[in-house]
């Protein structure tokens, strides 16, 4: 299979249009790729505004995230997307980013960031610190078989607490998951929440000494390819913003795209795929304002953002039958309230330094009711005028759904209570905003396999229909800039198959866990080959390679 450049792309994708639903970060970031392949696009949004759960707001001299207030640049192709929208001058790393904490016995503690500053911390009991330097030995591959628990539907606390025990579950683990999706060890699946440490049980057994091996193994391979670690490391670490908030991420992306390119307060209520002699293509019915329906013809592909509960409601039909979505699991969702105070300086007797402070849920027997807060203008003093303090407090999640839904005087309350106990404020807050998600994240809990696999199967059955979004490979902002991109990836795949029969491409279904090669204009799986992710790249080598082996195969 030959490489194809980008001037090649763009000639047999020209003319193409593709219908992106949802305006999120990952429905922006798949279009903005698209578009820039020479695709014509459409992104197609619920709301009356573009960015999904990006959004800040500039009022009376503060500035403020209400959905995520950080990201990271782990994933490539945010690197390259900041990069090509010229972000670079507009990234905001927070100050003292390593300074987060913990509250143990009503008290923050700083967290420790490595193996030394954790066994010399107080958030641990001696015997909690033997269990941590005993696990390498205690965990030998010889012995996991025997002590592993092959349940694929095991949860964070069952795995963590196998490894470590119940304090580091406590006070480690629980805060560490409702500050990354509001969720609790309890409901959250091990195996999805956290993949790679799934992984080196199965392959090292101990989740330490796994952890050092690929460290040690990454460094080597590092070091045999003859670049350093800074430069091949062109990027900074850790979490970041923008100037004026993470929505400027967003609305960048918006303008790049174009307006008309974008049509908000259009609420996709159906689609319709139909194949035969004369056409193939999608058409899109949509609520627009004032309740009137549109019907949009002519996509060569779709890629879908929404989440899975939206999905569900939708009306699918594939050559005029309707594909019915009762396979679709009832996902679980976050509640979520996000409430902003201002204090003034003088009045805020012990500020901590740092990102935020995390409250687990065991500190509830303290009178604390908050998930965690972040210390905002701390970490970007322009989010506040310089003699206040902005707080951003987070309150529900799985942990508590009924308080989530809370009045905002009450959590008015809930904040400031909480806030005088851990940073000592005094009186009221000199300003007050209260932002409730009824759908915060998606719980990755343990019937997501079923998510994954209702994901696939809408992808197989449906010619140039592909799924991105949170719902699928993380809920952080970089993994779904990723998962956009790789769906506009294999929409560009796909339309350069349709375009020329003669060629044969062979990819897996996104985030398949079986090497299936599949034709991707029929997505039926072809053949089992090698296993690899195909969404990044295919090299050609390896794609004659099953080629041939098809062919060869075709023959007998
Ligand atoms: C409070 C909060 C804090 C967070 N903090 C962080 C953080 O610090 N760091 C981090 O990395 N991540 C964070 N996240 C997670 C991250 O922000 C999200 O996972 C990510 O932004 C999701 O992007 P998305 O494009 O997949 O989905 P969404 O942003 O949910 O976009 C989906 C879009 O589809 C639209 N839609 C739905 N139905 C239809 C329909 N029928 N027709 C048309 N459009 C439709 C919706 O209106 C929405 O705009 C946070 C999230 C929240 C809520
Ligand atoms: C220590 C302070 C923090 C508080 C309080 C906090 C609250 C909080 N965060 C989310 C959702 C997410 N946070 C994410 C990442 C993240 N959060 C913190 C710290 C606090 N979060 C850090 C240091 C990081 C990592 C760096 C970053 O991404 O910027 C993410 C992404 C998770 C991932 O998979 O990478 C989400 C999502 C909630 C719901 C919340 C409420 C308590």
């Amino acid at each position: 299979m030959a490489s194809t450049t980008l001037e090649d792309e763009k000639k047999q994708s020209s003319g193409k249009r593709v219908a992106v639903v949802g305006a999120g970060v990952s429905g922006l970031a798949a279009a903005y790729k698209l578009k820039s392949r020479g695709l014509k696009v459409t992104v197609f949004e619920a709301e009356g505004r573009a960015g999904g759960k990006l959004r800040s707001v500039s009022d009376q001299g503060l500035i403020w995230d209400e959905g995520a207030n950080t990201m990271t640049e782990s994933e490539k192709e945010v690197r390259t997307l900041l990069d090509d929208l010229g972000l670079r001058d507009k990234q905001q790393f927070p100050i003292s980013q390593n300074k987060r904490y913990i509250v143990r016995n009503g008290k923050p503690v700083l967290l420790p960031t490595n193996p030394i500053a954790l066994i010399t911390s107080h958030i641990l009991s001696v015997q909690s610190k033997f269990h941590i330097i005993l696990e390498p030995f205690l965990w030998k591959r010889s012995e996991c078989s025997k002590k592993c628990d092959n349940n694929t539907h095991e949860s964070v606390r069952g795995f963590f607490q196998r490894h470590f025990g119940k304090e580091v579950v406590d006070y480690l683990i629980d805060p560490f998951v409702a500050g990354s999706s509001a969720g609790d060890p309890d409901s959250l699946s091990a195996q999805y929440s956290f993949p790679e440490l799934w992984n080196l049980e199965k392959r090292f057994g101990s989740i330490i000494a796994g952890a050092i091996q690929e460290k040690l193994f990454a460094k080597r391979e590092k070091s045999e390819d003859g670049k350093s670690a800074q430069e091949k490391r062109k990027y900074r670490r850790g979490s970041f913003s923008f100037l004026n908030g993470m929505q400027t991420l967003t609305d960048t992306l918006c303008k790049e795209l174009g307006e008309d390119n974008l049509k908000l307060e259009s609420k996709v209520l159906s689609l319709s795929y139909v194949h035969d002699e004369k056409l193939e293509n999608w058409s899109i019915s949509h609520a627009s304002k004032g309740d009137k329906h549109s019907q949009d013809s002519h996509y060569d592909a779709v890629i879908m953002t929404a989440p899975l509960c939206n999905v569900k409601e939708m009306k699918i039909t594939r050559d005029r039958n309707l594909f019915p979505l009762d396979f679709i699991p009832e996902v679980r969702y976050m509640p979520l309230s996000i409430i902003i105070t201002t204090f003034k300086k003088e009045n805020v007797r012990r500020p901590l330094e740092g990102f935020g402070v995390l409250v687990p849920s065991k500190e509830g027997q303290n009178g604390l009711k908050t998930l965690g807060t972040l210390f905002s203008s701390t970490m970007f003093p322009d989010r506040a005028p310089n003699d206040l303090y902005l707080y951003t407090s987070f309150v529900g999640g799985s942990r508590n759904t009924e308080l989530a839904k809370a009045s905002a005087e009450d959590l008015k309350h809930i904040v400031t209570s909480d806030l005088r106990q851990l940073l000592g404020v005094e009186g009221e807050p000199t300003f007050m905003n209260h932002f409730y998600w009824s759908k915060a994240f998606p719980l990755y809990g343990r019937n997501y396999n079923a998510v994954l696999e209702a994901i696939e199967r809408m992808e197989k059955n449906l010619p140039g229909f592909f799924y991105a979004g949170n719902h699928r490979g993380g809920l952080a902002v970089g993994k779904a800039i990723a998962s956009g991109c790789k769906a506009a990836d294999l929409v560009i795949s796909y339309l350069e198959s349709s375009s020329d029969d003669s060629c044969n491409y062979f990819f897996m279904t996104p985030d398949s866990r079986r090497p299936v090669v599949s034709d991707p204009k029929t997505r039926n799986p072809c053949y089992f080959c090698f296993v690899m992710d195909p969404r990044t790249s295919i090299e050609a080598t390896e794609g004659e390679t099953a080629e041939k082996e098809i062919k060869e195969d075709e023959r007998h």
